[in-house]
C-alpha cells in the first residue's frame, strides 16, 4: 500500500532550502523576537513576584509586568514578519511544483488531470507553511523557555529538561513508522473513497448486471484495508499520546512534586511560577503542535509530494494499471473475480466463478439442496416453506417508510403490502411518484427509513433476499461476449443450450437471436437497438433463478406486442412473481393487481376496482388512452424524453415503439413536429 519515494525527495528538499539562505536567515531573525517573547512570559512574572509584589513592591512588580507585556507585542510584530519570511520559502515551493506538474501534464498528453493536480499543489503548499510554522515554533519556545528556566534557577532545567528530551526521543522514534501508516492509511482511505464514488451511484447498474458479489469483495477489501490501516494507526497514536504526557505533562507534575525541594535548595518561588508558566504557556502547547504537525501534515505532505513529483515512468505505469482494469467499452461487465473465460461449451454455457470460489448474487442457494440445473424451471423456495406450511409472501413490505434525505418529505410512507408467490404487480403513478424508489427498496438497494421488507421471507437487506430478486432497469446492459455468455450471466451453473433456446422462445428473443448468428454469436453492444438490448436483458434475467422479477421500465424500448409477450413470459415463470413498474396501460390492465403511488398515497386493486375507486388512477388511464402514433422514423427514446423533458400529460402517447409515461398533467403536450405534422396513427392497450 506503502507508495514508493522517488529517489532524491528528501535531498531535491534539501537543496531547495539551501538555495533559500537569506529567506532562512530572514526568518530565524525574526523569530529572535519571538525567542525573546517566551522568555519573558515566564521571567517577567518571575521576577514582577519575587522582586516586586512579594517584596512589598507593587510598582517594581507592575514594572516587570509591563515589560512582559511590550515582550508580548514586540513578539507578535515578530510573528507577523515571520509569517512574511515563510511566504517568501512557500510560493516558490509552490510554484516548482506547479512547474514540474504542468510540464508533466503537457508531456504526458495528460491534461485532464491537471486540474486535480493542481489542487493537490495548493494542498502541500498550505501543509509546507503549517510544518515550517510548527518546528519553527516549537524550536523559538524551546530556546526561549530552556534559557528562562536557566537563567531563574539551574535546577529548574534538571526537573523541566529530562523529561522533555525523554518525549522527544520517544517522539523522533515514532516519526518514522507513524509516518509510514499515516501514509498507508491515507491511501487506503483515497482508494475506499474512489471506489465509492464509483459504485454508490451505479449501484442499480451493478444489481442489473449481476455484479453485486464482485462488487462487494473488491470494496470489502477496501474496507477491511482502511480497518487495518486505522488500526495500525491507533496503535502508534498511542505512543504519540505517550510522547507529549512525557515531554509536556511529566514536567508540570514533577515541578509540582518537587516543589518544597526546589524551594529549600534556593529557588524563589517567583522561579517556580516562572517555571510552570514556561511549561504549561509555552512548552506543552508547542510540543502537542509539533507532535500533531509532524505526525499528520508531515505524512500527508510526503504522499502528496510523492503524487506529484512522480517521474513520466510512474504515471505510465499509473495509467496503464488504470486501464487496464477499466472496461473495454463501456458494455463489458465487471469481471467475476478472473478474466471472464468463452466457456461456451457444446450444450452449456455457465458464467465464470468468482476466483475466491464464491458465487455471484443471485445465484447461489445457501443450502446447497437442489442443483438448479436439476431443477429446470423450478424456482427456489421461498424460506420457512414447509410441507403443510404455508408459503410466506413472495414480497411483503411492513409500514415501509422511506426519504431521501433526514429533513425531506418521505416519498413512500407507511406501505404495506404482501404478495404471494405467483403474483403479478403492475406499480403505476406520476413521475417522481417514487415507483424506481419502491423497487430500489425491495431489491435492497435503498434501505427504508422505518419499516421492514421481505423477498420470500427472507430480510431485505441480505443475501437471501438479493438471491431471491432480479432487478432488470430500463438501462439495459449487454455484454461484449457471445450472446450465450450474457443470457448465462446470471446463471450459477452451465446453462444447457435448450433451455436458453427456450427462454428466448418465450421472452420474444429468438427472432433477433437468429438474426445475430444464434447463441455462440459474438454481440457488438453498440450495433443493438436499445429495444434489442432490453430483449437480451429481459431473456438473462428470465432464465436467472430469482423468484422474484423487478421490471423498472424494463420494456419501455419495445413495441406493446413485443413488450406483452415479455411480461406474460415472466409471468408465467413457475412460482415466479413479477412486479412491472408500468409505462402502459396494457401493463396495468394484464396485472392481477395494480398500486397506484402517488407521494405519500397510495391506492391498490385490481385494474376494475381502481378505474371506480381510485381518481388518480383514471387520470393515468386517462393519459394513456389511444394517442397519435410515432413515425418509424422518430426515436423512441427521444421522444420518450421530449415528454419527460416537458413533464407533459394530458393525451397520453403511444404507437409502433412510442411509449407512454404517466404524468402528472401540468401542461399542454409539446408534440414532437413528426407527431404534429400527423403520422401514421397507432392504437394500443
Ligand atoms: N437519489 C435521489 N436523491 C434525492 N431525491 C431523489 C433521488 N432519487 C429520486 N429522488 C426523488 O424521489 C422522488 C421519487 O423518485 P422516483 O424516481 O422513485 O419516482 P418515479 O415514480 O420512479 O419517477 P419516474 O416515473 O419519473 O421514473 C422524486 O421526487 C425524485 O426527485
Amino acid at each position: 500500500m506503502t507508495a514508493r519515494a522517488p529517489a532524491g525527495l528528501p535531498a531535491r528538499g534539501l537543496r531547495f532550502l539551501l538555495a533559500r539562505r537569506r529567506v532562512l536567515l530572514r526568518l530565524t531573525a525574526w523569530s529572535v523576537l519571538e525567542t525573546g517573547q517566551t522568555f519573558l512570559l515566564g521571567y517577567g512574572p518571575a521576577r514582577a513576584l519575587d522582586d516586586g509584589f512579594l517584596a512589598g513592591r507593587a510598582g517594581v512588580g507592575l514594572a516587570w509586568l509591563a515589560v512582559t507585556g511590550i515582550g508580548v507585542l514586540l513578539g507578535a510584530y515578530g510573528t507577523a514578519r515571520v509569517y512574511a519570511a515563510v511566504a517568501a520559502l512557500v510560493e516558490p515551493f509552490r510554484d516548482r511544483l506547479v512547474e514540474r506538474v504542468v510540464a508533466r501534464g503537457v508531456r504526458t498528453g495528460d491534461a485532464g488531470s491537471l486540474s486535480g493536480l493542481t489542487q493537490q499543489v495548493e494542498i502541500a503548499r498550505d501543509t509546507f507553511a503549517g510544518l515550517v510554522m510548527v518546528s519553527r515554533s516549537f524550536v523559538v519556545t524551546a530556546v526561549g523557555a530552556l534559557a528562562g528556566l536557566f537563567t531563574l534557577a539551574p535546577p529548574l532545567l534538571l526537573v523541566v529538561g529530562p523529561p522533555l528530551a525523554l518525549g522527544m526521543a520517544l517522539f523522533a522514534a515514532t516519526l518514522r513508522p507513524l509516518a509510514r501508516r499515516q501514509e498507508t492509511f491515507l491511501l487506503a482511505d483515497e482508494a475506499l473513497a474512489g471506489d465509492l464514488g464509483t459504485v454508490c451511484p451505479g449501484l442499480r447498474d451493478v444489481t442489473a448486471t449481476g455484479a453485486e458479489a464482485h462488487i462487494a469483495a473488491g470494496t470489502g477489501e477496501r474496507v477491511e484495508a482502511e480497518l487495518r490501516a486505522a488500526r495500525a494507526l491507533a496503535h502508534w497514536g498511542v505512543l504519540r499520546v505517550v510522547s507529549l504526557t512525557v515531554g509536556g505533562q511529566l514536567p508540570i507534575v514533577l515541578l509540582l512534586a518537587a516543589a518544597p525541594w526546589l524551594l529549600s535548595h534556593g529557588v524563589t518561588a517567583g522561579a517556580l511560577v516562572g517555571a510552570l508558566a514556561y511549561v504549561t504557556q509555552s512548552l506543552l502547547p508547542a510540543l502537542r503542535n509539533l507532535i500533531h504537525g509532524l505526525g499528520t501534515s508531515g505524512s500527508r505532505l510526503t504522499v502528496v509530494l510523492r503524487r506529484l513529483t512522480r517521474t513520466d515512468t510512474d504515471t505510465a505505469t499509473a495509467t496503464a494499471t488504470a486501464t487496464a482494469t477499466a472496461t473495454d467499452d463501456g458494455n463489458t461487465p465487471p469481471p467475476l473475480g478472473a478474466a471472464r473465460p468463452a466457456n461456451t461449451t457444446a450444450g452449456t454455457v455457465g458464467p465464470p466463478r468468482p476466483a475466491d470460489g464464491t458465487t455471484p448474487a443471485g445465484a447461489s442457494r445457501p443450502d446447497g439442496s437442489r442443483s438448479p440445473t436439476q431443477a429446470g424451471r423450478s424456482l427456489p423456495r421461498p424460506a420457512r416453506s414447509r410441507p403443510g406450511e404455508e408459503a410466506p409472501p413472495a414480497l411483503s413490505l411492513t409500514s415501509v417508510t422511506f426519504a431521501y434525505g433526514s429533513a425531506s418529505a418521505p416519498v413512500v410512507q407507511d406501505l404495506d403490502l404482501d404478495l404471494p408467490p405467483g403474483a403479478h404487480l403492475a406499480v403505476v403513478g406520476p413521475s417522481g411518484a417514487g415507483k424506481s424508489t419502491l423497487t430500489a427498496l425491495v431489491a435492497g438497494l435503498l434501505t427504508p427509513s422505518r419499516g421492514a421488507v421481505r423477498v420470500g421471507g427472507h430480510p431485505v437487506p441480505g443475501p437471501d433476499a438479493a438471491a431471491g430478486r432480479v432487478l432488470i432497469p430500463q438501462e439495459a446492459y449487454v455484454f461484449g461476449g457471445t450472446l450465450a455468455e450474457n443470457l448465462a450471466y446470471l446463471r450459477p451453473y452451465p446453462v444447457p443450450e435448450e433451455e436458453m433456446l427456450a427462454a428466448a422462445d418465450a421472452v420474444g428473443l429468438t427472432p433477433l437471436a437468429g438474426r445475430l448468428g444464434g447463441l455462440g454469436a459474438r454481440v457488438d453492444p453498440a450495433a443493438l437497438s436499445a429495444g434489442e438490448r432490453q430483449l437480451v436483458a429481459l431473456t438473462r434475467a428470465w432464465l436467472s433463478h430469482a423468484p422474484l422479477a423487478l421490471l423498472d421500465e424494463a420494456t419501455c424500448h419495445l413495441d406493446p406486442g413485443t413488450e406483452e409477450r415479455a411480461e406474460r413470459a415472466f409471468a408465467a415463470r413457475p412460482g415466479g412473481t413479477l412486479v412491472v413498474v408500468a409505462h402502459r396501460i396494457s401493463s396495468a390492465r394484464r396485472a392481477g393487481r395494480v398500486l397506484v403511488m402517488d407521494g405519500r398515497s397510495t391506492a391498490y386493486g385490481g385494474h376494475e376496482e381502481l378505474m371506480r375507486s381510485c381518481a388518480l388512477y383514471r387520470d393515468l388511464v386517462g393519459s394513456w388512452a389511444p394517442a397519435p402514433a410515432l413515425r418509424r422514423s422518430e426515436p423512441a427514446l427521444a421522444l420518450r424524453d421530449a415528454y419527460r423533458v416537458d413533464a407533459v400529460a394530458g393525451p397520453g402517447l403511444a404507437g409502433d415503439g412510442g411509449h407512454v409515461v404517466a404524468h402528472r398533467p401540468v401542461g399542454q403536450v409539446q408534440a414532437p413536429r413528426d407527431l404534429r405534422d400527423g403520422g401514421p396513427l397507432g392504437r394500443e392497450g
